[in-house]
């Protein structure tokens, strides 16, 4: 039996005001599926993720979460949903790391009450899991780059969501934690994660997605599954590539056609 889908997209138009970024946008993301997308910078990648968590009105189109459309859906539920790993962190967050993970636990939290011991325990295991527990105490502000990815990536699985949306997890990270944060995902997809991620590591994707969304322009250039989509011709395509140049630094992780 196949399973739930969690997020949909139907003929989506995604943009700023009267600015269109994106049109014609459709997917379809069921748990325990990983849906990568990839495109040349400025294709409307973060745009579409912040449209799909509501940060962004949609301009045309539709989105449903669980069968329901997105408006219908309050902040607070979407969060206990849907957990999001933005690209840069433009709040500034003078807290301790372990202040931050359990920040992830307030779609849960009452308005006026304190996280319990249960929410300073997950929040500790996630720690864990990524293999930053000794940053626990640490502050943020102090940390690297992918250190804080790290941490914020931990923020998101303390929210115990059904999808996670991770705008370019892997980009700050050093080649170990890289590794670290692909096995993870693949973990969660396990465990009947919904993941929706993009990077410009087509090998990354070729890793870890199930189906791949290749977008230009703000437009669907190709999608499908994985293997028969994310070729060296498509990527030629997709980045404006000789498919030489493509097939010389890609060659042994994509395959021909
Ligand atoms: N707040 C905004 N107002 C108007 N235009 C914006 C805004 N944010 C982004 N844009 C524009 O939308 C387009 C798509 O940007 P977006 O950040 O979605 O691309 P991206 O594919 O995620 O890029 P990158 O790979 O470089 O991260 C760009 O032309 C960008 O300048």
């Amino acid at each position: 039996m196949a399973s739930t889908v969690i997020m949909q997209a139907q003929q989506l138009a995604i943009g700023y005001g009267t600015k269109t970024i994106g049109s014609s946008i459709d997917f379809s993301l069921r748990a325990g599926q990983t849906l990568c997308v990839l495109g040349p910078n400025g294709s409307g990648k973060s745009t579409l993720f912040k449209t799909l968590l509501g940060l962004q009105p949609a301009l045309a189109g539709q989105i449903h979460i669980l069968g329901r459309p997105l408006a219908h859906w309050s902040k607070r539920e979407l969060a206990q949903h849907i957990a999001y790993v933005p690209q840069q962190t433009q709040s500034i967050f003078a807290f301790a790391v372990l202040d931050i993970v359990m920040m992830g636990r307030s779609a849960y939290i009452g308005l006026f009450a304190s996280p319990s011991a249960k929410d300073r325990d997950l929040a500790l295991q996630c720690l864990a899991r990524l293999g930053i527990e000794h940053l626990a105490s640490r502050l943020f502000l102090q940390l690297s780059g992918g250190e804080q990815q790290l941490v914020l990536l931990a923020r998101a699985l303390v929210q115990e969501p059904q999808a996670l949306i991770l705008d370019e997890p892997t980009a700050s990270l050093d080649f170990g934690n890289q590794i670290r944060v692909l096995e993870q995902i693949q973990v969660l997809r396990e465990q009947g994660l919904a993941i929706f991620l993009c990077t410009h590591q087509p090998e990354h994707a070729y890793r870890v997605a199930d189906q791949v969304l290749l977008l230009k322009k703000g437009q669907v250039m190709a999608a499908g599954d994985t293997a028969n989509t994310l070729t060296l011709t498509t990527l030629a395509q997709l980045y404006d590539l000789p498919i030489a140049a493509v097939s010389q630094h890609a060659q042994n992780v994509i395959p021909k056609s």
